[in-house]
């Protein structure tokens, strides 16, 4: 598509493989351009499914079944929400040529498994990362780790996200434990698990990379102001944008960040996880799509992630200038319950300049991200400390 093609609901229809809180920002910021969004998740009710204009419950890691639904819906657009997808289903149609797969098949593929991207990064494009290695068995871990990798070390499913079936290896007595957690805590079994040596940094950012058309229709990458993050057991808690950093830093940052989207090629959002230290940066992963930490930009940048995200598909303009210095701080359910209530919205609207979105999951787990608060002021500290008061605030019961 070039600049000035004509947009509209009928002749533009867009497939979102699956439908969390990331797929129901991208629906919206789709819907706003004209866009016929479609929701496809693995359960009834997920929160982009309340906002689009049709959805699906399929399983999702079933080829057959993605095929079934594609050929049924025909859209135009086909973008991956989460990392639990038969990407095969995805190459044969983007062959065929009647979709684009966002960003493309085989960006997706290679994202989707932690052995495909790492190959791609470190080993193809030599771009600096952990001392890493794939096991099969807890025999083959073992030998990894005590040849080479060495502890502290995280080992984690090959096929996961959000921390699940992660866990951290000081000594040799915990490495059973984890190979079985990784094992059993992936959202797909690949057989293999990754090992990866501890990178002792001094903070890690997200680097949200656009890969847009310019004017000319030539693809042109930009970058959003680093965002900074913490995280517990693998999974973000808050995030904050700018992220301080030395201009060498940065300019490296950049750098790596660049290669790798250049690499996966095709238009869109890329959430690149670096760890930092001192001028130092090391590759961690790739999302081809918005990333949990990049939630804050719904309040930092006038155009969020998922703006941008949109726009990029479309071809249309995108601004990835930063606003406002802004923070997020996800909201757990606490609980593991059906039905729940939110309680203490308005204790949480009441912290200056704060935002709350609760994304509307129709069942709770203890750690599961069930909203996050948002927070502007007048530096990442306060606004942090304000997106962790208002998250605080909210309390989630079952209700009845
Ligand atoms: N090799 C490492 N060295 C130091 N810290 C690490 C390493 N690997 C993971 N971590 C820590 O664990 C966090 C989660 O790791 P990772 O991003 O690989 O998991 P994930 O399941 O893909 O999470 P998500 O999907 O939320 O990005 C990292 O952001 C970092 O804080
Ligand atoms: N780090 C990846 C990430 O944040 N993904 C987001 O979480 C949802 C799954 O949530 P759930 O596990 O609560 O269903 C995904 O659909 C996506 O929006
Ligand atoms: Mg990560």
């Amino acid at each position: 598509m070039t600049l000035g093609t004509p947009i509209s609901a009928a002749a533009t229809k867009a497939l979102l493989l699956g439908s969390g809180e990331l797929g129901k920002e991208i629906a919206i910021s789709l819907q706003r351009y004209g866009v016929e969004v479609i929701a496809v998740d693995r359960y009834a009710n997920a929160p982009a499914m309340q906002v689009a204009h049709r959805s699906h419950v399929i399983d999702m890691t079933d080829a057959a079944a993605v095929t079934a639904l594609i050929a049924r819906e025909q859209p135009r657009y086909i973008i991956p929400e989460l990392e639990a997808i038969a990407t095969a289903a995805l190459a044969d149609i983007e062959a065929q040529g009647s979709a684009t797969v966002v960003p493309n098949a085989r960006a997706i593929q290679l994202t989707m498994n932690r052995e495909g991207i790492r190959q791609l990064a470190a080993e193809q494009l030599g771009l600096p990362t952990s001392r890493y290695a794939f096991a099969e068995t807890f025999e083959q871990l073992k030998s990894a780790v005590e040849n080479g990798i060495g502890y502290p070390c995280f080992i984690k499913p090959t096929m996961s996200s959000s921390g699940k079936g992660q866990s951290m290896v000081k000594s040799a007595d915990q490495l059973q434990a984890a190979w079985d957690y990784a094992k059993a805590g992936g959202r797909t079994d690949t057989g293999k698990v990754i090992v990866e040596a501890k990178i002792d940094f001094d903070f890690e950012i997200t680097l949200l990379t656009v890969r847009a058309l310019d004017a000319d229709g030539t693809v042109q990458t930009h970058f959003c102001a680093p965002i900074g993050h913490r995280q517990e057991n693998g999974d973000y808690r808050e995030s904050w944008q700018p992220q301080a950093m030395s201009d060498a830093a940065l300019a490296l940052a950049r750098q790596i960040a660049g290669k790798v989207t250049e690499a996966l090629g095709g238009l869109g959002l890329f959430g690149v996880e670096l760890f930092v230290s001192g001028d130092r940066v090391w590759f961690s992963e790739v999302s081809p799509r918005p990333h949990d930490t990049g939630m804050v930009t719904m309040v930092s940048q006038r155009q969020s992630e998922f703006d941008l995200h949109a726009r990029a598909i479309l071809g249309l303009p995108v601004d990835t200038g930063l606003d406002k210095v802004a923070a997020s701080a996800v909201i757990l359910g606490g609980i593991d319950a059906k039905n729940v209530v939110y309680h203490g919205l308005a204790q949480a609207l009441a912290v200056p300049d704060s935002e709350v979105r609760l994304f509307g999951k129709p069942e709770a787990f203890a750690t599961r991200r069930m909203g996050v608060a948002l927070a502007t002021a007048a530096d990442v500290e306060e606004a942090t400390a304000n997106a962790v008061r208002a998250a605080a605030a909210i309390r989630i019961l079952a209700a009845d």
